[in-house]
Formats: C-alpha cells, structure tokens, sequence
C-alpha cells in the first residue's frame, strides 16, 4: 500500500516543542519507576563524562545505554501518537477496500506497544530490548517510527535525540 501526502498537519501534530518536553518528562518518569535503569545510566554518564555539571554532545553520543533508554521512551511514548495519510491510490487491506483520497491514520502509539511485534512485555519498559535490534529512527521498520515514515517524517529527529539526551545526563 502506498501512502502519500499528510492532512494538514495543524490539527493532528502537537507544536515541536510540546513533544520534547513530553519527551524527556516520560524518559524521567520512566526512569523513576525503574531505579536499576537509572543506576545503570549514573554509571555510565559519570564513567564517561569528565565534567561535573554537564554533559557535552560528543561525550553523550559515547553513552550507549542512554540512546537505548531514550528509544524506550520513544517507543512507549511516541509525542505524535498518530501519523496521517491520504491514499494515492484505491487499495484493498484485509479484505476491506479502501478508496483512493481516503484518509487514514497510523496508530504509531499502537504498533509500538503491539506484542505481536515486540514480545510479551511490549508494555514493560526495557532499555536492553533495543541490544538485539538494529532499527533506527529513520522510519525504515515499521515495527518503530516515533518520527513518523517516508517523505513525510520529522526532520526534528536528529535535533530532538541530542537535546533530549544531553539534558538527560547533564546536572
Ligand atoms: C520528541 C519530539 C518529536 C516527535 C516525537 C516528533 C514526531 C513527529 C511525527 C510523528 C511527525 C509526522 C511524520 C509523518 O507524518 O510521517 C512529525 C512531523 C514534523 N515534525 Fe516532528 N517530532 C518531534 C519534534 C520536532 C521538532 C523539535 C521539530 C522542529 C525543530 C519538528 C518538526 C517537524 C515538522 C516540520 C514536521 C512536518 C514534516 C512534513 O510534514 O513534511 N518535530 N514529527
């Protein structure tokens, strides 16, 4: 199925700044209710960094434990929930047909919790479940897209990552 073209984004993608902060306030919260977590990312912000107060973008790209907790935040809240889509063209998706201009929404809030896709414990917050997957956020598997897909997708990405895990590991 080829989907092409987004609904006026307005109404459905919540402002950049908004999914940020949401970001990094579950990446907390998640690491609250999981001290063996956050004891793991001490260790390794303090084996890595040299400074007291903060952390540099060059020091948090070393820290590979973080980038895994912030995909785990990432997949189990995704700041848009949902991607919008317009169908170019008429297609048929387990025995419905669907027309084309349809518009339709991508559940990534959904899928990114499915156990079909991510285990018994899709629901539980793992880090280390990323150890094993070499999936990244440019949309390729669709099993983990929390900046969306295709032509479309967030160009904040990169932005976002880096911001949100130097403010992560830094005092
Ligand atoms: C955790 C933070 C963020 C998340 C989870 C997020 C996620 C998303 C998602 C899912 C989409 C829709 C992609 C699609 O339809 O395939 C999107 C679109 C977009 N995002 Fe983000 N975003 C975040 C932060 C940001 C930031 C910081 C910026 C700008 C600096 C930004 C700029 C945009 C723009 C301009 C679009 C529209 C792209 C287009 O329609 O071509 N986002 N974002």
């Amino acid at each position: 199925m080829e989907l092409v073209g987004a609904f006026p984004l307005g109404d459905f993608i919540p402002k950049a700044a908004t999914t940020t902060f949401a970001l990094l306030e579950w990446t907390m919260t998640e690491l609250m209710r999981h001290p063996e977590c956050m004891k793991k990312l001490k260790d390794e912000i303090c084996s890595v960094s040299t400074h007291k107060l903060y952390v540099t973008e060059q020091e948090a790209e070393k820290m590979n434990y973080l980038y895994l907790v912030v995909k785990e935040a990432l997949r189990l809240h995704p700041g848009v929930p949902i991607a919008p889509r317009q169908l170019s063209e008429d297609v048929k998706v387990h025995g419905y047909d669907i027309a084309a201009g349809t518009q339709v929404l991508i559940d990534i809030w959904a899928i990114q919790r499915d156990s079909l896709a991510w285990g018994p414990d899709a629901e539980e917050f793992r880090p280390e479940r990323h150890l094993d997957m070499v999936v990244d956020f440019q949309g390729q598997n669709l099993k983990f897209f929390p900046f969306g897909s295709g032509r479309r997708q967030c160009p904040g990405s990169g932005y976002v990552v880096a911001l949100v895990e130097v403010t992560l590991s830094s005092k």
